[in-house]
């Protein structure tokens, strides 16, 4: 069940917001999310690893690099240095690739007051561990309200302020349901809610994360169909039935149908598998068209999370005993050479199987009708 925020308005206003928070990451999203801070009235200080970046954000409050041409709120303070960056900071919002999720919660850990909440914004599942990214960050800063922020947010759009919403996950252990006013989910909703951002509480973390990075890899795959020449029957069937593995997964892990069906489920899912302004979508619809990889993004480094998360997912559902053919095949695709074309027709002519009868269905079992 998704939690809202104590509705009345008197109830609301007793809710605290963090006065000062930290973000880490000077990328698009990172940079996003300052702007949303800093117009939800926040002291907003951000890290950036590249000098030029945090040059550019605290002389002309601009990120030319990752949000070229975006005018960001006045006020927010730039770093290089991680240590300057939290030193007064309530909270933390740590929003750079995920496979660098480990690496930043252990330098922050000799930084941080053990009580800064921590809100993860990456997508993606740890190779290796098969861990979701809170659980990463668990495991170095012991101790600290772990959560995730994750929906249908393109950077550009949510920095420019068009009205955008996404879902604010903790661990139900960290929300105080007789005075949900005190706990830090509901505090730092209420720290980014702004007149362009709404954020949505949800005590489903796991469901929020599995959904966040799978949604990149279910993406990748419909690029690749749209690139080979396919339209919106093929898409459309991609998007259901990857929906369908995505529920798989956030089942076996603790997660429920609801956040399935959510902002950072159908939501995001549907955002990135339709546009081109998705860099999982896209990097898929190069490659469907032909192109070799290192010459998408006209060569440039670009972070697409479902390429690495791919591989994540399909050790993961290994280990779970899950089937999940939409992901696999660009597992395949991607990591193991498979011919794209020719992997895409075994996907359509897989033995026919009934649909999870509904949404609501525990670990569907498929039905083969060939037997
Ligand atoms: N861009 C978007 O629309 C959204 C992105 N996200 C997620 O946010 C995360 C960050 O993505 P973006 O900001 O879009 O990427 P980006 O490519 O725009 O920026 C990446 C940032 O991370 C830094 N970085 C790269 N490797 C690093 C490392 N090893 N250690 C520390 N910093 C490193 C870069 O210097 C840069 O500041 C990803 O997990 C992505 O899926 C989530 C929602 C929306
Ligand atoms: O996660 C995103 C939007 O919610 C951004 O998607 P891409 O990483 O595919 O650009």
């Amino acid at each position: 069940m998704q939690h809202e925020l104590p509705d009345a308005q008197d109830r609301r206003s007793s809710i605290r917001p963090y006065s000062r928070v930290a973000i880490l990451g000077g990328g698009s999203w990172g940079t996003a999310i300052a702007a949303i801070a800093r117009r939800a009235g926040r002291e907003v200080t951000i890290w950036a690893r590249d000098p030029d970046v945090a040059r550019g954000i605290n002389d002309s409050a601009r990120n030319e690099k990752y949000l070229p041409g975006i005018p960001l709120p006045e006020g927010i303070a730039a770093y290089t240095d991680l240590a300057g960056a939290v030193r007064d900071a309530e909270a933390i919002f740590l929003v750079t690739p995920s496979h660098s999720i480990r690496d930043m919660a252990r330098q922050l850990n000799p930084l941080l007051h053990r009580l800064t909440p921590i809100v993860v914004c990456a997508k993606g599942i740890e190779a290796d561990t098969g861990l979701l990214m809170s659980s990463v960050v668990e495991e170095e800063l012991p101790g600290h309200a772990v959560g995730a922020l994750s929906g249908p947010t393109f950077a550009a759009e949510a920095a420019r302020g068009d009205y955008t919403a996404a879902t604010l996950a903790f661990d139900f252990r960290t929300i105080d349901r007789i005075h949900p006013e005190h706990s830090p989910a509901a505090r730092l909703a209420v720290s980014l809610g702004c007149e362009s951002f709404r954020p949505y509480l949800s005590d489903d973390l796991a469901g929020l994360e599995t959904a966040g990075a799978m949604k990149n890899v279910v993406a990748i795959a419909c690029g690749m169909m749209t690139g080979v020449g396919f339209a919106e029957n093929t898409r459309a069937a991609l998007i259901a039935r990857g929906l369908a593995e995505i529920q798989l997964v956030t089942l076996a892990l603790g997660g429920r149908t609801d956040t399935v069906l959510g902002m950072g489920g159908v939501g995001d899912l549907t955002l990135t598998c339709n546009s081109r302004t998705s860099r999982n979508m896209s990097l898929g619809l190069q490659l469907g068209e032909g192109k070799a990889r290192a010459a998408c993004f006209d060569g440039k480094p670009v972070v697409v999370e479902g390429e690495r998360n791919a591989r994540s997912v399909h050790d993961l559902a290994r280990r779970l005993n899950l089937t999940l053919p939409v992901c696999d095949t660009v597992y395949r695709i991607l990591h193991e050479g498979a011919d794209l074309r020719e992997s895409f027709a075994a996907l359509w002519s897989r033995p026919l199987e009934a649909e999870p009868a509904a949404m609501s269905v525990e670990i569907p079992h498929p039905v083969s009708l060939e037997a």
